[in-house]
């Protein structure tokens, strides 16, 4: 879908009014020149008219000042609201996006679209108005020429014709170089993000940091440079083309045409005027054509990557999914034959996950084991409805999950992954509960003196590895989901808080009726699990529960009241 009219869709007043103002500044300027010809070609006024003629300069320069500084600040306000719109877009596209492509991207294309695609683009809507208004002043100074020099217009209009084609010429040219260098940019991110990611790495080692500096950053610093220039002077040649038989026809109109056409003094005064006056439209159109085209490049750029500037009120598809099936009255989710493989680059095997059959009750601690790169999280990402199978089907309750239930199916589930992020700013308490809640949770897992609620809200202080992955359990569990997601969760907890996870957050959910599937390698707490599943690459079996509870206590006793029931064992692979 073509954004260009949806991304201006609220902001037409004040492109009408930048377009008004900047019309009325190249009307009056254009009506300055045909006064000053006037006062220049006639016998000098004298008395009432000679007044008149000083009101209509001075009221014509000042509607001519005025209505342009009025159309520059209206420009100012348009850029900022569509280079904020831009990156609206981008943002939903981005979360809208099937997780494996924006996973295939990386996470610097993505940074190198909000950053330099939405700028570019925003540059190129903001010369709208201008080009409105050079267009209408281009077109007003011809029509003026036609009427006062018929053979000085059609000598113009050739030179435009020829200009416009040589410059076309040359832009095609900018545009492969501006291409090269958007790629370059795409590696410039990659390499920032690098340089704030890996600043110990970069510290630590002194070679590293240079060898970074000089060969990664600095060749597509170097790359970026030379193909944007490149790209540049391709326009300045075909600009420099356009200035040279610009002065042609000039010198044309003054030297040639008054013995070539019979021109007569006041003709060419007058078209010499006109001529230099509508050199600064024409310079300032051409200036502009370099944003056009990196603008094309941007667009072009989106597309590659999967990302549409779409209208976000367009209409979504609506969910198949019965609402019951968002709260916790679920009663059975259900892989059945899914399958879901990687394309290694590169590499003549892919990894396959499945096909994996395997039930969900609500109420069930399911650990989920096996080796590194065995699929496991692959498996979480498919069950979480982030991958879509590319066999089988996901059913909840029966009702398979499509691409149109998906999204709401996924808000089933809260995770944490290996790779988690924990949204601060987002951590809105709401009622008096939650926040007796989170004080509890905050003082069970040690975090009280380094997050404190403040007016509703948390506030995070600095916190360690280990903390932070504690505020991020604190973050899931105040979503109150009903099915719960840990991927390997204890890794970088001390002795005392791995304890506290297994022996008492795992069985309070279990108690709560909610669902947890707990990707783990601690073996000795497998006791805990009601079904514990074995992955090896991409076959999932199960395996028996051995309850070997480490320390006894009032939870773990309570754990054991629950381990009296017969586990449950619905899974096959
Ligand atoms: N985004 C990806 N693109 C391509 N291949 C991937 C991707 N993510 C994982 N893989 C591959 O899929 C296989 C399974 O990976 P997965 O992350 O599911 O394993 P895992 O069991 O969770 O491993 P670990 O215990 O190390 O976290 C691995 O061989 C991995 O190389």
């Amino acid at each position: 879908m073509n954004p260009f009219g949806s991304l201006l869709r609220g902001s037409w007043p004040v492109v009408a009014c930048a377009i008004g103002a900047g019309l009325a500044s190249g009307f009056a300027g254009a009506a300055v020149i045909g006064l000053v010809h006037e006062a220049m070609s006639s016998a000098p006024a004298a008395g009432e008219a000679r007044e008149r003629l000083i009101a209509s300069f001075i009221g014509l320069t000042l509607l001519a000042v005025l209505s342009k500084g009025v159309s520059e600040v209206l420009l100012t306000r348009l850029g900022q609201s569509i280079v904020g719109e831009v990156r609206r877009r981008l943002g939903r596209s981005i979360i809208e996006a099937p997780l494996r492509q924006i996973e295939a991207q990386g996470p610097h294309r993505l940074l190198a679209a909000l950053n330099d695609d939405a700028l570019v683009i925003t540059q190129a809507y903001v010369q709208l108005p201008h080009i409105c208004v050079c267009a209408a002043t281009i077109l007003g100074c011809l029509v003026y020429l036609a009427w006062i020099a018929r053979s000085a217009f059609l000598v113009v209009l050739c030179a435009l014709v020829l200009g416009v084609a040589l410059f076309r010429l040359q832009e095609a040219g900018a545009l492969r170089f501006f291409e090269r260098a958007r790629e370059t940019s795409d590696t410039l991110f990659r390499h920032f993000r690098a340089l704030t990611v890996g600043i110990k790495e970069l510290k630590i080692n002194r070679e590293r940091g240079e060898a970074f500096l000089a060969d990664s950053l600095g060749q597509s610093l170097t790359t970026y440079e030379r193909d944007f220039v490149g790209g540049m002077t391709r326009y300045s040649v075909g600009m420099g083309w356009g200035g040279l038989l610009f002065y042609a026809a000039l010198g044309a109109t003054v030297f040639v045409l008054p013995s070539a056409a019979g021109l007569s003094a006041s003709a060419v005064a007058g078209a010499t005027l006109t001529l230099l006056y509508l050199m600064g439209p024409v310079a300032q159109l051409v200036e502009i054509a370099p944003s056009a085209g990196r603008a094309a490049v941007a667009f072009r750029k989106l597309d590659d990557l999967g990302l549409a500037l779409a209208d976000p009120d367009q209409p979504r598809a609506l969910s198949a999914l019965p609402a019951r099936a968002l709260g916790s009255s679920w009663q059975r989710i259900e892989l059945r034959g899914v399958t879901h493989s990687y394309m290694r680059e590169y590499e003549e095997t892919s990894f396959r996950l499945g096909p994996i059959a395997l039930d969900f009750r609500p109420g069930e601690i399911v650990f989920l084991v096996g080796g590194n790169g065995s699929g496991k999280t692959t498996l979480a990402k498919v069950l979480l409805g982030l991958y879509a199978p590319e066999e089988g089907e996901l059913r909840v309750d029966g009702v398979a999950i499509g691409a149109a239930n998906r999204d709401q199916y996924r808000q089933i589930f809260s995770a944490i992954f290996a790779d988690y992020h924990v949204f601060d700013e987002q951590l809105d308490l709401g009622d008096a509960r939650a926040r007796e809640r989170v004080t509890g949770y905050l003082e069970r897992l040690k975090l009280d003196r380094r997050v404190t609620v403040e007016g509703g809200r948390l506030r995070v202080g600095g916190l360690s590895t280990g903390q932070r992955k504690r505020l991020a359990l604190i973050a899931a569990l105040l979503e109150d989901r009903s099915f719960y997601l840990f991927d390997e969760w204890a890794a970088d907890q001390d002795p005392e808080f791995r304890r506290v996870f297994y022996r008492e957050f795992l069985p309070e959910l279990r108690a709560q009726g909610k669902t947890a599937l707990v990707i783990s390698h601690d073996e000795q707490y497998f006791g805990v699990a009601d079904r514990c599943l074995h992955m090896d690459f991409g076959v999932l079996s199960e395996i028996a529960v051995t309850a070997q509870p480490l320390s006894p206590g009032p939870v773990v006793e309570a754990f054991n009241a629950h381990e009296s029931e017969p586990a449950l064992a619905r899974s096959t692979s």
